[in-house]
């Protein structure tokens, strides 16, 4: 569905140019659901920008549906579904009307389309606010209906630029629940996030992204695996302690991180490891233990935390 060899965007800002995207390849394939993974200012956007056929690479060879975006980029465009991360709904509208005048621009039939937009809205849970003005709606609200919106042209490819952030954990909730279900009935999905549990939850395969570079690629497990312990034990000290309390611990665990308000002690019991801390006499203000998640898979491959 994309090829992108060598993808790099570079604007132009004073004194010179900034490198947003430093020459990254991606393949996503048909059906998948994909996610590039980073943190505020990796480049996540400027990427799904060129694939959304909006923004053209600065250097390196790009595919979409098999078509080259330089040439065919209303082609693409006519194909592909895009869920940008504002809104841009028009609040004035209501929230069938929306959807309506999207479709049009298509040149879908007007039969056609007035039964495609109750369908959409059935499918995103709206049907019940099918009349109202789209400025009254909660931010789930809105973001479903987007979605909805960016499925008007039932396109194979939809692409979502962090979907869920600002929303509450229901509505989140509700949203991956559709991104399944799109994807069941086939739609390959692209999304962004800096959510970790939204990259486990949703995609098939992703891509970690930092500084306009890909540092890992793969399944969401298969990266805990290669990068991470089955457990880590989380110990939180008196503040300024970590650094030295780190020397007394690090023959426990496989791998020892230092944050500045704890230590993460990587293992494959951390039960046992906490037990071990103990039995030294160390006494930490707060513990826990939890499964690996990419977020230690990305503090192991950048040395930083990838933040919200
Ligand atoms: N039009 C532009 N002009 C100059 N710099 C830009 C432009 N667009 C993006 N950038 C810079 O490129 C870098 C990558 O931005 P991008 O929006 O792609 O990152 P991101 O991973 O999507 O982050 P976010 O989660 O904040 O959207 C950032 O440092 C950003 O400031």
């Amino acid at each position: 569905m994309i090829s992108a060899r060598g993808l790099r965007k570079s604007f132009p800002v004073k004194g010179g140019q900034f490198e947003a995207v430093r020459g990254i390849d991606v393949q996503v394939r048909r059906g998948e659901a994909f996610g590039f993974l980073g943190p505020n200012g990796a480049g996540k956007s400027s990427t799904m920008r060129m694939v959304a056929a909006v923004s053209p690479p600065t250097a390196g060879e790009l595919r979409i549906l098999g078509l080259d975006p330089a040439t065919h980029g209303p082609d693409i465009r006519a194909r592909i579904g895009v869920c940008p991360q504002d809104d841009t709904l028009d609040l004035e509208l209501s929230v069938v009307d929306n959807l309506y005048i999207y479709g049009r621009y298509f040149g879908i039939p007007r039969r056609e389309l007035r039964e495609r937009c109750e369908e959409l809205l059935g499918f995103v849970q709206l049907l019940d606010k099918r009349d109202a003005k789209v400025d009254g709606l909660s931010g789930g609200m809105k973001r479903r209906l987007t979605i909805a919106r960016s499925l008007v042209n039932s396109p194979d490819l939809l692409l979502l630029d962090e979907p869920t952030t600002g929303l509450d954990p229901q509505a989140r909730h509700l949203l991956w629940d559709q991104l399944f279900r799109l994807k069941q009935q086939g739609v390959t999905l692209v999304l962004t996030t800096h959510y970790m549990d939204e990259a486990e939850q949703l995609c098939d395969r992703l891509v970690v992204m930092d500084g306009g570079v890909i540092v890992a690629e793969g399944p969401p497990q298969q990266l805990i695996r290669t990068h991470a312990t089955r457990e880590v034990a989380e110990l939180r000290f008196g503040t300024g302690e970590h650094e030295a309390l780190s020397e007394q611990v690090v023959d426990l665990a496989e791998r020892v991180e230092v944050l500045p308000d704890r230590l993460l002690l990587y293992t494959e019991n951390g039960e046992e490891t906490l037990a071990a801390v103990h039995a030294r006499g160390l006494r930490p203000v707060a513990s826990l233990v939890r499964r690996s998640s990419l977020e230690d898979v990305f503090l192991r491959l950048t040395g930083r935390a990838l933040v919200d």
